[in-house]
């Protein structure tokens, strides 16, 4: 026979456990917000590149709105053809996107060089190695912007022992996740 109680019960806990699972889970990008505030804020007038999320990358996107507020501007990657490097769109909070290659998004602002790159990843180790998705966008990217500040910006689990590099691997200078920042041995 059906028990109602059990199933009630069961109802229930579901509940409590979704509420308890997306709260532990969900605030991650705030976390990691909170830390690059703290311990490693781009200085004041630095134009910022964040990105916009996919798959089950930690979300950028209260960090960006944080640091829009604090004055800084803000681009987004649109990903071209294979081979090429990004190229950055200025972006404000609320504006617009549009659908680009990958699956990602990106803004239709005017064309802006950032000074302060925040980098997605799949891995990284802590000599500032990173593993992308491997088309070589951002290794592309960063290897014409030596001067930037190449911030990664992961959850903590991405981390591994070391990362295979070759030659064309460009370094980040720290990785942000939702327990801290660290700093890259060098
Ligand atoms: N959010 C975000 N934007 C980004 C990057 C990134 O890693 N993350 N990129 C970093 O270079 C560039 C886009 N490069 C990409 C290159 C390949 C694939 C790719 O192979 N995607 C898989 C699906 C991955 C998934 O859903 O998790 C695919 O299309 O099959 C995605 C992005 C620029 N913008
Ligand atoms: N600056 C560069 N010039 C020429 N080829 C490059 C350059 N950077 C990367 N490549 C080539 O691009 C390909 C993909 O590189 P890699 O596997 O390191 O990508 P990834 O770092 O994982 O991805 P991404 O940077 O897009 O997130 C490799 O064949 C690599 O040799």
């Amino acid at each position: 026979m059906r028990d109602e109680g059990l199933a009630v019960a069961k109802v229930a806990a579901r509940a409590a456990a979704l509420a308890r699972r997306a709260g532990s889970c969900g605030d991650r990008g705030e976390r990691l917000a909170a830390h690059v505030l703290a311990d490693c804020a781009p200085p004041a007038g630095a134009v910022v590149s964040g990105f916009w999320p996919i798959g089950d990358e930690i979300d950028v996107r209260p960090l960006m709105v944080a640091l829009s507020a604090l004055g800084h501007r803000l681009c987004l990657p649109e990903t071209p053809k294979r081979g090429l490097p990004l190229v950055f769109r200025h972006w404000m909070p609320g504006e617009a996107l549009v659908a680009g290659r990958f699956g990602t998004s990106h803004p239709v602002g005017e064309v802006v060089v950032p000074d302060f790159v925040l980098v997605p990843l799949l891995a990284f180790d802590r000599k500032g190695n990173r593993l992308g998705y491997g088309a070589g966008y951002y290794d592309r990217t960063l290897a014409a912007m030596p001067g930037a500040f190449r911030l990664g910006c992961a959850f903590a689990c991405q981390e591994v022992a070391a990362v295979p590099v070759g030659p064309h691997d460009e370094r980040l200078d720290a990785v942000a996740t939702e327990i801290g920042v660290i700093g890259m041995m060098r």
